[in-house]
Order: C-alpha cells, then sequence, then structure tokens
C-alpha cells in the first residue's frame, strides 16, 4: 500500500487488514496510519502531507517523530501553538480534540499513543536531525517540553523577546504627571479609580496593556491618556504621530464612531485636539498587505511611522500577526493593547491577549510599582484584593491594568450579570437569571427552527422596531419615490437608514453545520421573510438580502467581516426601471457608503444568522444566541461571553437543549503556548 495515497471510507472500514501495521517501528506504516486518521477526519490532509514530506527529507526519523510532526501541525488547526507531549500522553483526548467513538484498534490515536513512553518520544525527538533547540533552522523545534514547527516557535520567541525590550524601554514621565490625572479624572468616584492608574501606568515604558469587560472605559481610559501624552508634545512643537487600529473594520468602525464622540467632549485646547486621530485603521491596513502573501509593506525594514500605537479589540489578534506588527513597530514607540481578556480567542493559532492577561485578575503589582502608583495618582490599592508580584517573575504585570467597573451595564442589568455569572463558571446563578423576567434578558425554548415561536421571533424579536421585519419595514416605508434621481441625497439617506436598521437586530449561532448551523438558518430565515412578503425571493440577489465579506477584497476597498445590505436603486436614465446593489458603509464614522454590483462580490454570503467568532468587534441592541441540540469542541465559556456582550440592549438566549448551555459553562478553552511573563 502506497502511504501517501489516500485512503477511502470503505477501506478505512475494512479493519482487520490495519491490525498488521507496526506503526512505531516502520515509516510506511506511520505514514499509513496517519492517512488512515486523515479519512476518519482525525487529522487534516496538510497534517499527513508534513509528516510525509519530513519521512522524505530525513528517511531515518522514527516514525514516532513523525507522529508528533503531524500532531503539532494539527494543533494548529485547533488554535494551539505547539504539541505539550506530556500532556498528549496524559489525556489525548483533550489536548488533540480527537473524537475515536467506534470500535478500537490498535491503530487509533489514543490506542497508539497509549503505546509510547513520554521519555522515549521525547529523547528520539531531540535526537532527531528534524528538530533543534533553536539554534539552527531545522523544520521543528524543541523547547522544555513542548514541539514547534519552526515559524511558530520564531513568533513566539520574537513576541517575547520584544515585549521584554519594550517593558525596558522606560519613557520619560511628565512632572506634572500627578496633577493632570487629577484634573483628567476629577469626576470619577470609584475606588479605587482603575482608570486613572491605567493612563498613570501607560506612561511609563513602551508597552502597556489595559483589559476590561464591556464597558468598562477602555476607550475613555486611552482617549485621557493620549490628551495627556499629546498636550507637552504640541505645546514643544512637536506632536507625536498617534495611531489607532483594530483586527477588523467592524472593530475599527466600532472604536471610531466611539472616539469621535470622545475627543470632542474633551476638555482640551483645540490645538491639541487636533492632533488626536479620530479614525482607526485595519491592522492589515496599517501593515499593508499585500495580497497572496504572508508579508506586510511595513517591517522590519520599513518599520510604521509612528509614536504611539492603541490596538482595540486585541483578543482577536492571532500570534503571526502579532510577531508581524511587533517587528514593524520602530523601538521608541508606545504599544498599548486594549481588549477583554476573557474574549474568544483569534481564529488562528495563539490567543496572544490571554496568555498576556493570564493574571490581570490578581494585580501582582510589586511594591514599587504600588508605592509609585499610590504617589502618583493618590489612590489605595492596599485595601483591594490582589496579590503581590515581583519584578522577576511578574514584569508584565506591572504594566497590565484590569478595569473592573462596567458603565454600559448597571449592577441589576441582566446581560451584565449573565456575562459575569458565565465567566464564573456559575450555572446555577446564569440559569437563574434566564428565568427571571428581566427586562434585557430573554429566553426561548424551541425544538426546530420551523417552531412557530421561532418564526414569530425572526419575524419581531421583542417589540416593534425588532426582529429582521424591522429593517425592512425600514427599507419599504423610507424608499424615496421613483422620481428621486439616483444623485438625490435622499437614497444615500435612506440606505444608511436601513443599514442601521439592520444592526438593531443579529441572531448568533455556533456551528455552519446542521440545523442550528448559519448555513441551514440562513436559508430557513430567507424562506420565513419570503412567506411573509418582506422579501421577493429567498434565493439568489433579492432586494434586503444582507451579506458578510468572508474576504477581504482590496480592490472593492472592503474586508472581511464587512456588512452591506442589496438594494434596489433607480437607474439614472429610465428611473421606471431598478438595479441591485449592495451598500457597505465605509466606517469612518461618517455616513459615506461604498455600492457595489452584486456581480463583483465573489466572497459574500447570506448573515441573517452569523457566527459568534465572526461577530467579535461587533456589536447589536438586540443580540440573540441560538445553541446547537448537540455538544461540539467549539462551544466554550468564552464563546458565550462573547455571544452575551455583543448585545447592548437585549441578550436572548435560544435552546433546544437545556445541558448544553450548562456544559458549555463548564468549558474553558485551553490554547497551548510557551508565551510566560
Ligand atoms: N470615567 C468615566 N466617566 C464617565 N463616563 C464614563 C467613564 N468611563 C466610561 N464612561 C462611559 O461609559 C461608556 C463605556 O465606556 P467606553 O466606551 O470607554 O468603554 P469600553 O471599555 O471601551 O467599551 P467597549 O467594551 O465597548 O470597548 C461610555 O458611554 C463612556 O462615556
Amino acid at each position: 500500500m502506497n502511504p501517501l495515497l489516500p485512503i477511502s471510507q470503505q477501506q478505512l472500514e475494512q479493519t482487520e487488514q490495519w491490525l498488521t501495521l507496526r506503526p512505531l517501528t516502520s515509516t510506511t506504516d506511520m505514514l499509513i496510519v496517519l492517512q488512515l486518521w486523515v479519512t476518519a477526519g482525525w487529522l487534516r490532509p496538510l497534517d499527513h502531507a508534513f509528516a510525509a514530506f519530513l519521512a522524505e527529507q530525513s528517511p531515518n526519523t522514527e516514525p514516532s517523530v513523525l507522529l508528533a510532526a503531524a500532531l503539532t501541525s494539527y494543533q494548529l488547526s485547533h488554535g494551539h501553538v505547539c504539541l505539550d507531549l506530556a500532556l498528549t500522553l496524559q489525556h489525548p483526548e483533550l489536548s488533540l480534540s480527537l473524537s475515536y467513538s467506534y470500535q478500537q484498534q490498535p491503530w487509533y490515536p489514543v490506542q497508539l499513543l497509549a503505546q509510547l513512553n513520554l521519555t522515549d518520544w521525547q529523547q528520539a525527538i531531540i535526537n532527531s536531525d528534524l528538530t533543534s533547540q533553536g539554534e539552527s533552522q531545522t523544520p521543528m523545534v524543541w523547547q522544555e517540553g513542548r514541539l514547534y514547527l519552526w515559524r511558530y516557535w520564531y513568533y513566539e520567541k520574537l513576541l517575547s523577546s520584544h515585549i521584554k525590550q519594550r517593558l525596558n524601554t522606560q519613557l520619560d514621565i511628565p512632572d506634572d504627571l500627578s496633577t493632570r490625572l487629577n484634573e483628567l479624572f476629577k469626576d470619577n468616584n470609584e475606588s479605587p479609580d482603575w482608570q486613572k492608574i491605567a493612563c498613570a501606568i501607560a506612561t511609563r515604558t513602551a508597552f502597556s496593556i489595559i483589559t476590561g469587560g464591556p464597558g468598562t472605559g477602555k476607550t475613555t481610559t486611552v482617549i485621557r491618556l493620549l490628551a495627556l501624552l499629546q498636550t507637552p508634545a504640541v505645546k514643544a512643537g512637536k506632536p507625536l504621530n498617534i495611531q489607532l487600529a483594530a483586527p477588523t473594520g467592524k472593530a475599527a468602525a466600532r472604536l471610531t464612531e466611539s472616539i469621535g464622540k470622545q475627543v470632542a467632549s474633551l476638555t482640551i485646547d483645540d490645538d491639541v485636539r487636533n492632533y488626536i486621530p479620530v479614525t482607526v485603521s485595519t491592522l492589515h491596513r496599517l501593515l499593508g498587505s499585500r495580497p497572496d502573501t504572508r508579508h506586510f509593506i511595513h517591517n522590519k525594514t520599513n518599520p510604521l511611522a509612528l509614536d504611539i500605537l492603541i490596538i482595540d479589540e486585541a483578543s482577536m489578534i492571532d500570534l503571526e500577526l502579532f510577531a508581524h506588527l511587533l517587528e514593524a513597530l520602530p523601538s521608541h514607540a508606545r504599544l498599548i493593547l486594549l481588549g477583554d481578556k476573557d474574549q474568544l480567542a483569534s481564529v488562528e493559532a495563539g490567543a496572544v491577549l490571554g496568555d498576556l492577561c493570564r493574571n490581570a485578575e490578581l494585580g501582582l503589582y510589586n511594591p514599587q510599582t504600588v508605592n509609585w502608583l499610590t504617589a502618583i495618582t493618590g489612590e489605595q490599592l492596599n485595601n483591594v484584593h490582589l496579590q503581590l508580584g515581583s519584578n522577576e517573575q511578574n514584569p508584565l504585570a506591572q504594566q497590565t491594568v484590569m478595569l473592573r467597573h462596567s458603565r454600559r451595564f448597571a449592577s441589576d442589568s441582566g446581560i451584565g450579570q449573565l456575562a459575569k455569572w458565565v465567566n464564573a463558571g456559575n450555572i446555577k446563578q446564569a440559569r437563574q437569571l434566564l428565568t427571571q423576567t428581566l427586562p434585557d434578558l430573554g429566553h426561548l425554548t424551541i425544538n426546530q427552527p420551523k417552531d412557530p415561536n421561532f418564526e414569530k421571533f425572526i419575524l419581531t424579536g421583542s417589540d416593534v422596531q425588532d426582529g429582521y421585519s424591522h429593517y425592512l419595514t425600514v427599507l419599504k416605508k423610507q424608499r424615496p419615490d421613483a422620481n428621486i434621481p439616483v444623485y438625490d441625497p435622499a437614497w444615500k439617506k435612506w440606505a444608511n437608514q436601513v443599514l442601521t436598521a439592520f444592526n438593531q437586530f443579529q441572531l448568533l449561532a455556533v456551528l455552519r453545520e446542521g440545523q442550528w448551523g448559519i448555513n441551514q438558518l440562513n436559508n430557513t430565515i430567507a424562506y420565513i421573510l419570503y412567506r411573509y412578503s418582506y422579501i421577493s425571493h429567498f434565493e439568489g440577489w433579492y432586494e434586503g438580502r444582507p451579506v458578510l465579506m468572508t474576504h477581504n477584497d482590496y480592490a472593492l476597498g472592503l474586508m472581511n467581516g464587512d456588512i452591506g445590505i442589496t438594494l434596489a436603486f433607480p437607474i439614472e436614465n429610465a428611473p421606471e426601471q431598478t438595479v441591485l446593489k449592495v451598500v457597505f458603509p465605509y466606517n469612518d464614522g461618517t455616513q459615506n457608503l461604498r455600492e457595489v454590483l452584486p456581480s463583483r462580490l465573489s466572497s459574500a454570503e447570506t448573515v441573517f444568522a452569523m457566527t459568534v467568532h465572526k461577530s467579535q468587534g461587533s456589536e447589536f441592541s438586540h443580540t440573540a444566541l441560538i445553541l446547537p441540540d448537540h455538544l461540539n469542541p467549539v462551544l466554550s465559556r468564552e464563546l458565550l461571553y462573547t455571544a452575551i456582550t455583543r448585545a447592548r440592549h437585549k441578550f436572548t438566549l435560544i435552546e433546544s437543549e437545556q445541558r448544553i448551555f450548562d456544559e458549555t459553562i463548564k468549558r474553558l478553552t485551553v490554547r497551548l503556548s510557551g508565551l510566560k511573563f
């Protein structure tokens, strides 16, 4: 049997013939076993191909090293940066997310791994010429019990050394820092004032993190920090070059909107205000994406020209992008990360913000930091339940602040409390909240998408300006008269009204496939709206179809995650006829729109239902989450928390099986990496 050729499902099921395989002593047999795992869906073809490539490069490689290589590659698809050998042997089903349901065979993952001895496996990896400890460019790197693909080890090392270097870059602290902080935060009455503390800490070195849940004031704090830093620079005639960025277009748009309002209301001189940016770029735009390559225009040899970089929604940045960003940042520049450490990590490998904020809750400030903060801010940290840290053990903690008081959700708000209980893993309290009748929490139990209650909910949500009938009603009722020429501003105004109305309500789902997956839900919802005559078709392009960009399209200026709505506009010289165009907001805080012909959109999908992953960085007035009826590895506490905190005024949970919500709360995502600070 050729170990490089795919194995069919039928062959896989002829289990007898595989019993003679000796994968731990024969390279050919190991490659066949890996092929079998691909057929069973336990590995990706790419993982097998990587092991086969290594076997070709180094034919004497121990089969167990090829197994480790395939698993390390596979780990990336689950967001893990590396393979932890000991953990893999202790909890193979957990650490590898492998499923092995039917009758067991010696070549099944768990059974095969049980035949390995940790010391021998590690020794084989260390002895292999395919690995090094990073001193030479080998395909894999071995580091303290973890195996990496070279590229990811390099990113992690780069990230560690850049952050350490930045933490050691002490910056000039303005002499009047204390006075100016008192002035900026004079209206705050929380104790201690974490916003003031965050602002003080961020003045000290070239790296800091401000983390906190929704509405805890990350943006407010950073705007005040910018005012604080920019004022003396402007007065000295050397304004700082400040840039703001976020991982997605949607997140950038949201920050643009809130920054614009906050900068306008700051009590500072207008000449300083003019040097505080109010537009936010996506990280890819900032770095200068180049189509079809992983490389950026800005890099080590062509660094970004800036003095301060603020990045919002930093939990969405993966390890690779983070490494590219740090490489492109000039060494004198201040980097400030904002984000919610409890949200879902990026889809790609790495959970950098989560790793960096692992101990943010505990504080871990050393005595020097505590004394400095008290002297500068006047805030007392002794009465707060924090743990003391040390400079040697916790250098990053000295530059990290967690904001702890949400101003978006009052203490009796259902959304805020639900997010809190989910985050704390408290199933009982979370359930109790859902059974109470709180105005900002909804709960719907349905057995299948054809349930009349689901239909009603999709149409009208929980009040008249809710559900998907709302934006379609705005579309119909507010449409300008057909005689109004297409260049009249009335059309743009109307398109903006429809987009705003659409943003009121969003259904989130967890999976793509299955009856509760977004693919089927999108078809079901389109059909409901069609049956009630809100839309004219339920397939193809029709007026009212909302779409989500699934890739960046640089030619059209559209980014992955951008949402547009299909509208019918009159044709200029034949107003009795119409043409369908998809309108996308410019995402720059203005009312400007991009109008695109549907035929030009090659990567757009209907978005009545959206995955929670795609919703990160967005907010909707009413957010509803529909949970699947079976457990899936994607379900996690972070996913629930992210979905709940997308809701501004109302959150509704839709479920068919109560145990799914309860089980999901128990599951904390583990992302393996070697990042330690
Ligand atoms: N110190 C403060 N004094 C008065 N209002 C504040 C203060 N801090 C925050 N707010 C208000 O609370 C709301 C949320 O603040 P902000 O947008 O800064 O939070 P955030 O953590 O950035 O939120 P998000 O989760 O949306 O990113 C805003 O309306 C803001 O004006």
